[in-house]
């Protein structure tokens, strides 16, 4: 089928589920939505697609209740309505699955669906509702089990049973299969065929187009706020997508040179064991890891598993009593804060944007001075900032990593998810480090922006560094990384060859389970916890 280009009025439709007609939504005079329309019809899954700040949330938010339009009308079976919150959502029927769940860890499966429901008092009667919807929709869950001993795919799965409870006719989900291994996203797919078989449509946002095509019954394209384009994703190929989203051919990824078999060793870390810095999190043992000049590694694993520690023990955000458990280009690093590790060329992304890569309340030139000001930028000179430079290093990595925003110099809090990764990524890369840690270098970034900071990434390690990626998405692991280790409650196997491993093997690595697991047999009981 081809493709629909938009441009004609969508006129109110008996069938539909939920209509969103004419929607424009302003920030100050920025259109982050532009005269929108959406039709879901009953036991559909709808994508949603669109580049880093088309305006995909923003639509979501308005259909959820968590923002209101500047101009338009949302009809619901018909009938306009005013989604005043999202309670008010909840209860016509629309459920929503964050990305980042809103879960207690301390607490029980039935402790934090009670929390959601307004009659909280029987939790057998609770836990016994919660037994019986996940077995309905394959689901299964111990409404017992703490949250913190769960898996993030059992996580997810409480909070679709939280949202099942409430008999939704609308799903709407966000980026569900980015914190999945890929056993658990062909799960979370017999789920979704399920639901929609008993008439529950799906709005469902990716950057994953290859599952878009595997899955969705219908795409809405969004490019600047506007719907540009709607179609049957299985008749497109996933660079066709790309393109409707993008507007222009997607980059394709070339790492043509080889990474030097004999180069120096960059980053070394050497017999790394720490313990737990509080009860959730998880204690590191014994890792050694070797990365030289000019290659990419990248660790795989479920969050959760010791990656976090892991970053902050290379960052420098937890020091060692031994400096010689990390080594940056031959300094013993291991007692060495975050500043100093910079000084000595390393760069970090962590995997939390806001509050941690960036301060949300800040503009995008103040958050280049909180890494670069100890780099060699000059930026802070006998106690005085240079806040022209800050402007112009702030501008120079917008152009390069073409950061969307809606204002020259706006707040970090301000720019859509995507957009905010590029700026963060951009920061990093643009001192040209000797080592980079990055981890979850592409979340929530679209197809054509993640080509490109894979391509500079690659560029980065062929030009002499060494790169460290920690990353939950598979895919991106093959197209980059020269060698994979897999992280699983805080061990580290040993890297292998990218090339001599399948998807598979790997992901049963990650959850703790088939060849080269980096546990012991002992421990594989429990081994996926996240
Ligand atoms: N509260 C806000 N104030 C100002 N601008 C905003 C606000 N929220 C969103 N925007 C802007 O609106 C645009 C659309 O953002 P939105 O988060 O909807 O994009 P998106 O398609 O979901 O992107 P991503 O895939 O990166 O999550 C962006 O340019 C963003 O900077």
């Amino acid at each position: 089928m081809e493709p629909k280009i938009a441009g004609r009025r969508t006129r109110p439709e008996s069938g539909a589920l939920i209509q969103a007609i004419g929607i424009t939504k302003l920030f100050g005079s920025f259109k982050a939505n532009d005269s929108v329309d959406l039709t879901i019809r009953p036991g559909e899954i709808h994508a949603l697609l669109g580049e880093n700040g088309a305006g995909k949330s923003t639509l979501v938010k308005i259909l959820y209740g968590s923002l209101q339009p500047s101009e338009g009308e949302i009809r619901w079976k018909g009938q306009p309505v005013r989604i005043a919150s999202p309670s008010a959502a909840r209860k016509l029927g629309i459920g929503m699955v964050f990305q980042h769940f809103s879960l207690f860890d301390a607490l029980t499966v039935t402790e934090n669906i009670a929390l959601a429901l307004s009659d909280r008092s029987n939790r057998t009667a609770l836990a016994k509702e919660i037994e019986k919807v996940s077995l309905e929709y394959g689901l299964p869950l111990n409404p017992a089990s703490r949250i913190v001993d769960l898996s993030v795919g059992e996580r997810q799965r409480v909070e679709i049973v939280r949202c099942l409870l409430q008999n939704p006719e609308l799903l709407i989900m966000d980026e569900p299969t980015s914190v999945l291994t890929p056993q658990e996203a062909d799960d979370l797919f017999q789920t979704l065929d399920r639901l929609t078989a008993r008439g529950c449509a799906v709005l469902y946002i990716s950057h994953r187009l290859e599952e878009v095509k595997q899955i969705c019954h219908h795409a809405t394209i969004l490019r600047l706020g506007k719907v540009v384009a709607e179609c049957d994703p299985q008749q497109e190929t996933a660079s066709q997508l790309a393109s409707l989203m993008v507007g222009a051919d997607v980059h394709v990824l070339s790492s043509d040179t080889p990474p030097p078999t004999s180069a120096k060793t960059r980053l070394s870390v050497r017999n790394l064991s720490l313990p737990e810095p509080h009860p959730f999190a998880v204690a590191l043992h014994d890792i050694s890891l070797d990365l030289k000049a000019g290659e990419i590694v990248g660790i795989a694993g479920i969050a959760g598993n010791g990656q976090g520690e892991f970053f902050d023990a290379l960052s420098g955000e937890r020091t060692t009593d031994r400096p010689d458990t990390v080594t940056i280009d031959g300094k013993a690093a291991g007692k060495l804060g975050v500043t100093a590790r910079r000084r000595l060329g390393a760069a970090f992304v962590p995997e939390e944007r806001i509050g941690h890569g960036a301060v949300p309340r800040l503009r995008l030139s103040d958050n280049v001075l909180l890494t670069r000001h100890a780099t060699g930028d000059q930026l802070l000179r006998v106690g005085v900032i240079d806040f022209g430079g800050m402007k112009t290093l702030a501008d120079r990595i917008g152009r390069s990593f073409d950061v969307r925003k809606s204002a020259v110099d706006p707040e970090a809090g301000s720019l859509s998810g995507g957009n905010l990764q590029k700026f963060i990524v951009g920061r990093e890369i643009d001192r040209q480090p000797s080592v980079l840690v990055v981890s979850q270098p592409t979340w929530g970034v679209d197809a054509g922006a993640a080509a490109v900071i894979r391509q500079v990434l690659i560029d980065l390690a062929r030009s002499g560094s060494a790169v460290l990626i920690i990353s939950q998405d598979l895919d991106e692991i093959f197209e980059i990384a020269d060698r994979v280790a897999v992280i699983s409650r805080g061990h580290l196997s040993e890297p292998v060859p990218a090339r001599s491993l399948t998807r598979e093997q790997i992901g049963l690595m990650m959850a703790g389970l088939g060849e080269g697991k980096p546990v012991a047999k002992k421990e594989t009981a429990h081994a996926h916890r996240a």
